[in-house]
Protein backbone atom coordinates (compact mmCIF):
# COMPACT_ATOMS: atom_id res chain seq x y z
CA UNK A 1 0.00 0.00 0.00
CA UNK A 2 1.15 3.35 -0.99
CA UNK A 3 -0.25 6.20 1.30
CA UNK A 4 0.08 9.87 1.03
CA UNK A 5 -0.65 11.79 4.12
CA UNK A 6 -0.86 15.87 3.99
CA UNK A 7 1.72 16.58 0.92
CA UNK A 8 2.59 19.76 -0.57
CA UNK A 9 4.79 20.68 -3.43
CA UNK A 10 5.57 23.64 -5.42
CA UNK A 11 8.39 23.79 -8.62
CA UNK A 12 9.57 27.70 -7.45
CA UNK A 13 8.89 30.07 -4.98
CA UNK A 14 6.96 32.86 -7.25
CA UNK A 15 3.97 30.76 -8.26
CA UNK A 16 1.77 28.57 -6.00
CA UNK A 17 1.28 25.14 -4.81
CA UNK A 18 0.94 22.45 -7.49
CA UNK A 19 0.15 19.78 -4.73
CA UNK A 20 -1.86 21.02 -1.51
CA UNK A 21 -2.45 18.83 1.37
CA UNK A 22 -2.73 15.68 -0.67
CA UNK A 23 -3.89 12.77 1.21
CA UNK A 24 -4.75 9.32 -0.30
CA UNK A 25 -4.17 5.26 -0.21
CA UNK A 26 -3.40 3.12 -3.25
CA UNK A 27 -3.69 0.20 -2.22
CA UNK A 28 -3.16 -3.48 -4.35
CA UNK A 29 -5.62 -5.13 -5.59
CA UNK A 30 -7.00 -2.85 -8.18
CA UNK A 31 -6.01 -0.41 -10.83
CA UNK A 32 -5.40 3.06 -9.23
CA UNK A 33 -6.47 5.47 -11.65
CA UNK A 34 -5.31 9.27 -11.09
CA UNK A 35 -7.46 11.66 -13.35
CA UNK A 36 -7.38 15.18 -13.73
CA UNK A 37 -7.07 18.33 -16.50
CA UNK A 38 -4.06 19.11 -17.89
CA UNK A 39 -1.21 20.50 -15.76
CA UNK A 40 -3.66 18.98 -12.75
CA UNK A 41 -0.16 17.97 -11.40
CA UNK A 42 -0.47 14.20 -12.14
CA UNK A 43 3.25 13.57 -13.42
CA UNK A 44 4.31 15.58 -10.80
CA UNK A 45 2.86 13.25 -8.00
CA UNK A 46 4.06 10.35 -9.98
CA UNK A 47 7.70 12.17 -9.60
CA UNK A 48 7.16 12.42 -6.04
CA UNK A 49 5.64 8.86 -5.71
CA UNK A 50 9.17 7.15 -7.72
CA UNK A 51 11.56 9.77 -5.64
CA UNK A 52 12.98 11.96 -8.12
CA UNK A 53 11.03 14.87 -6.24
CA UNK A 54 10.40 13.09 -3.03
CA UNK A 55 12.75 15.45 -1.31
CA UNK A 56 11.62 18.87 -2.66
CA UNK A 57 8.61 17.89 -0.74
CA UNK A 58 7.53 20.91 1.00
CA UNK A 59 5.04 19.43 3.89
CA UNK A 60 3.93 16.06 4.04
CA UNK A 61 4.94 12.11 3.84
CA UNK A 62 4.71 9.27 1.13
CA UNK A 63 4.18 5.90 3.19
CA UNK A 64 5.47 2.38 1.77
CA UNK A 65 7.49 3.61 -1.19
CA UNK A 66 11.01 1.72 -1.56
CA UNK A 67 12.69 3.23 -4.32
CA UNK A 68 13.94 0.15 -5.70
CA UNK A 69 11.22 -1.48 -5.54
CA UNK A 70 9.41 0.97 -7.51
CA UNK A 71 9.04 0.57 -11.82
CA UNK A 72 8.08 4.57 -13.11
CA UNK A 73 6.94 4.29 -16.48
CA UNK A 74 7.15 7.91 -18.09
CA UNK A 75 5.49 9.81 -20.60
CA UNK A 76 8.38 10.72 -22.49
CA UNK A 77 10.52 7.72 -22.60
CA UNK A 78 13.40 9.05 -25.03
CA UNK A 79 16.49 7.00 -25.92
CA UNK A 80 19.06 7.43 -28.33
CA UNK A 81 17.51 7.08 -32.06
CA UNK A 82 20.67 4.82 -33.11
CA UNK A 83 19.83 1.86 -30.61
CA UNK A 84 17.87 -0.71 -32.18
CA UNK A 85 14.91 -2.95 -30.21
CA UNK A 86 17.55 -5.44 -29.12
CA UNK A 87 19.90 -3.11 -27.72
CA UNK A 88 16.87 -1.90 -25.68
CA UNK A 89 15.76 -5.23 -24.48
CA UNK A 90 19.84 -5.77 -23.13
CA UNK A 91 19.67 -2.34 -21.73
CA UNK A 92 16.13 -3.06 -19.74
CA UNK A 93 16.08 -6.55 -18.85
CA UNK A 94 20.06 -7.08 -18.85
CA UNK A 95 21.26 -3.89 -17.09
CA UNK A 96 18.59 -4.71 -14.21
CA UNK A 97 19.64 -5.44 -10.63
CA UNK A 98 16.81 -8.25 -10.50
CA UNK A 99 16.45 -9.71 -13.95
CA UNK A 100 17.59 -13.51 -14.42
CA UNK A 101 17.41 -14.97 -17.51
CA UNK A 102 19.86 -14.40 -20.68
CA UNK A 103 17.74 -15.48 -23.11
CA UNK A 104 14.69 -12.45 -23.03
CA UNK A 105 12.41 -14.29 -26.37
CA UNK A 106 11.50 -17.13 -23.98
CA UNK A 107 9.49 -15.06 -22.02
CA UNK A 108 7.45 -13.80 -24.85
CA UNK A 109 5.09 -16.67 -25.18
CA UNK A 110 2.04 -15.07 -27.39
CA UNK A 111 3.07 -15.34 -30.89
CA UNK A 112 1.58 -12.04 -31.60
CA UNK A 113 4.47 -10.35 -28.89
CA UNK A 114 6.81 -12.34 -30.50
CA UNK A 115 6.30 -11.29 -34.14
CA UNK A 116 6.79 -7.71 -33.29
CA UNK A 117 9.10 -8.21 -30.63
CA UNK A 118 11.40 -9.88 -33.24
CA UNK A 119 10.30 -6.84 -35.92
CA UNK A 120 11.09 -4.01 -33.39
CA UNK A 121 14.56 -6.11 -32.60
CA UNK A 122 15.61 -5.43 -35.68
CA UNK A 123 14.15 -1.57 -35.84
CA UNK A 124 16.47 1.37 -34.74
CA UNK A 125 14.54 3.05 -32.32
CA UNK A 126 14.41 6.40 -34.50
CA UNK A 127 12.67 4.17 -37.22
CA UNK A 128 9.76 3.25 -34.45
CA UNK A 129 6.49 4.84 -34.57
CA UNK A 130 5.71 7.15 -31.57
CA UNK A 131 3.54 3.67 -30.70
CA UNK A 132 5.76 1.40 -31.04
CA UNK A 133 7.75 2.92 -28.79
CA UNK A 134 5.21 2.94 -26.12
CA UNK A 135 4.68 -0.39 -26.57
CA UNK A 136 8.56 -1.85 -26.69
CA UNK A 137 9.33 0.32 -23.51
CA UNK A 138 5.63 -0.85 -21.84
CA UNK A 139 6.43 -4.53 -22.83
CA UNK A 140 9.92 -4.68 -21.68
CA UNK A 141 9.37 -2.36 -18.60
CA UNK A 142 6.29 -4.81 -17.17
CA UNK A 143 9.25 -7.75 -17.34
CA UNK A 144 10.77 -6.26 -14.48
CA UNK A 145 9.94 -7.23 -11.07
CA UNK A 146 8.61 -4.75 -8.85
CA UNK A 147 6.15 -3.73 -6.04
CA UNK A 148 5.33 -0.38 -6.99
CA UNK A 149 4.52 -0.06 -10.60
CA UNK A 150 3.63 3.76 -12.14
CA UNK A 151 2.33 4.56 -15.72
CA UNK A 152 1.58 7.68 -17.09
CA UNK A 153 -0.99 7.81 -19.46
CA UNK A 154 0.47 4.23 -20.75
CA UNK A 155 -1.64 4.36 -23.73
CA UNK A 156 -1.43 7.88 -25.32
CA UNK A 157 -0.48 7.59 -29.35
CA UNK A 158 -1.13 3.58 -29.29
CA UNK A 159 -3.15 1.46 -31.96
CA UNK A 160 -5.94 -0.33 -30.14
CA UNK A 161 -4.97 -3.31 -30.65
CA UNK A 162 -1.60 -2.45 -28.39
CA UNK A 163 -3.79 -0.31 -26.34
CA UNK A 164 -5.85 -3.44 -25.17
CA UNK A 165 -2.90 -5.57 -24.69
CA UNK A 166 -1.58 -2.83 -22.21
CA UNK A 167 -4.33 -2.60 -20.27
CA UNK A 168 -5.24 -5.63 -20.06
CA UNK A 169 -1.35 -6.29 -18.73
CA UNK A 170 -1.97 -3.22 -16.35
CA UNK A 171 -5.09 -5.66 -14.93
CA UNK A 172 -3.42 -8.25 -14.30
CA UNK A 173 -0.57 -6.82 -12.62
CA UNK A 174 -3.05 -5.53 -10.10
CA UNK A 175 -4.48 -8.96 -9.28
CA UNK A 176 -1.31 -9.34 -7.34
CA UNK A 177 -1.80 -8.92 -4.20
CA UNK A 178 1.72 -7.66 -3.43
CA UNK A 179 1.66 -5.06 -5.85
CA UNK A 180 0.38 -1.59 -6.14
CA UNK A 181 -0.31 -0.36 -9.67
CA UNK A 182 -1.25 3.15 -10.54
CA UNK A 183 -2.13 4.95 -13.54
CA UNK A 184 -2.60 7.83 -15.51
CA UNK A 185 -4.82 8.65 -18.02
CA UNK A 186 -7.29 11.05 -20.08
CA UNK A 187 -9.53 8.11 -22.06
CA UNK A 188 -11.85 7.66 -19.68
CA UNK A 189 -14.33 4.78 -21.55
CA UNK A 190 -11.04 2.58 -21.06
CA UNK A 191 -12.15 2.23 -17.10
CA UNK A 192 -15.15 0.78 -17.55
CA UNK A 193 -13.97 -2.83 -18.24
CA UNK A 194 -11.38 -2.05 -15.42
CA UNK A 195 -11.72 -3.24 -11.63
CA UNK A 196 -10.06 0.16 -11.02
CA UNK A 197 -9.87 2.79 -7.74
CA UNK A 198 -10.11 6.35 -9.72
CA UNK A 199 -8.27 9.48 -7.51
CA UNK A 200 -9.52 12.66 -8.94
CA UNK A 201 -7.15 15.49 -8.73
CA UNK A 202 -7.61 18.92 -9.02
CA UNK A 203 -6.44 22.61 -7.97
CA UNK A 204 -3.99 20.20 -5.74
CA UNK A 205 -6.25 18.13 -4.27
CA UNK A 206 -8.27 14.75 -4.35
CA UNK A 207 -11.46 15.75 -4.64
CA UNK A 208 -12.78 12.00 -4.94
CA UNK A 209 -11.68 8.50 -4.78
CA UNK A 210 -14.09 5.77 -5.90
CA UNK A 211 -14.88 2.83 -8.75
CA UNK A 212 -15.97 4.00 -12.07
CA UNK A 213 -19.40 3.52 -11.33
CA UNK A 214 -19.49 5.93 -7.80
CA UNK A 215 -17.82 8.19 -10.27
CA UNK A 216 -20.14 8.21 -12.80
CA UNK A 217 -23.13 8.37 -10.50
CA UNK A 218 -21.16 10.94 -8.24
CA UNK A 219 -21.06 13.32 -11.40
CA UNK A 220 -24.29 12.69 -12.97
CA UNK A 221 -23.63 11.00 -16.38
CA UNK A 222 -23.33 7.49 -17.93
CA UNK A 223 -20.46 9.11 -20.29
CA UNK A 224 -17.64 9.35 -18.48
CA UNK A 225 -16.36 12.33 -19.92
CA UNK A 226 -19.10 14.01 -19.80
CA UNK A 227 -19.32 12.95 -16.19
CA UNK A 228 -15.67 14.60 -15.56
CA UNK A 229 -17.03 17.49 -16.82
CA UNK A 230 -19.59 17.90 -14.58
CA UNK A 231 -17.19 17.88 -11.69
CA UNK A 232 -14.86 20.34 -13.09
CA UNK A 233 -17.41 22.46 -14.38
CA UNK A 234 -19.66 22.65 -10.92
CA UNK A 235 -16.34 22.82 -9.03
CA UNK A 236 -16.99 25.11 -6.33
CA UNK A 237 -13.16 25.17 -4.87
CA UNK A 238 -12.43 26.25 -1.81
CA UNK A 239 -10.49 29.24 0.25
CA UNK A 240 -7.03 28.72 -1.62
CA UNK A 241 -4.10 27.50 0.63
CA UNK A 242 -1.10 28.35 -0.71
CA UNK A 243 0.45 29.15 2.83
CA UNK A 244 1.19 25.95 4.76
N1 LIG B 1 9.77 21.44 -14.00
C1 LIG B 1 8.76 22.29 -13.78
N2 LIG B 1 8.99 23.55 -13.36
C2 LIG B 1 7.98 24.42 -13.11
N3 LIG B 1 6.66 24.09 -13.23
C3 LIG B 1 6.38 22.84 -13.66
C4 LIG B 1 7.40 21.87 -13.95
N4 LIG B 1 6.80 20.72 -14.33
C5 LIG B 1 5.48 20.96 -14.29
N5 LIG B 1 5.21 22.22 -13.87
C6 LIG B 1 3.88 22.81 -13.66
O1 LIG B 1 3.21 22.04 -12.67
C7 LIG B 1 1.84 21.87 -13.02
C8 LIG B 1 1.49 20.39 -13.04
O2 LIG B 1 2.19 19.78 -14.12
P1 LIG B 1 2.10 18.20 -14.39
O3 LIG B 1 3.00 17.89 -15.53
O4 LIG B 1 2.32 17.49 -13.11
O5 LIG B 1 0.57 18.06 -14.82
P2 LIG B 1 -0.21 16.81 -15.44
O6 LIG B 1 -1.46 16.67 -14.65
O7 LIG B 1 0.68 15.62 -15.50
O8 LIG B 1 -0.54 17.33 -16.90
P3 LIG B 1 -0.88 16.52 -18.27
O9 LIG B 1 -2.23 15.91 -18.11
O10 LIG B 1 -0.90 17.63 -19.29
O11 LIG B 1 0.23 15.54 -18.51
C9 LIG B 1 1.63 22.59 -14.35
O12 LIG B 1 1.07 23.87 -14.08
C10 LIG B 1 3.03 22.74 -14.90
O13 LIG B 1 3.15 23.93 -15.66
Amino acid sequence: MVKLDNLYFKYNETRGYVLKNISTTFEPGVVNVLLGVNGSGKTTLFDIISGILLKKVDKGVVHGVNIKDTMYMTQGMLFPMGLKGKDLIRLFLKGDYRYQSKKHHDFFDDEYFKEKLEYLSNTYYGDMSIGERRWLTFTLAMKLERKIYLFDEPTSGVDPHSKVDILDSIMNLSKNKNKVVIMSTHVLHDLSEMNCKIHLLHRGKINFVGTYDEFLKKFNHSNPDKAFRNFIDNYLGEVEQDVL
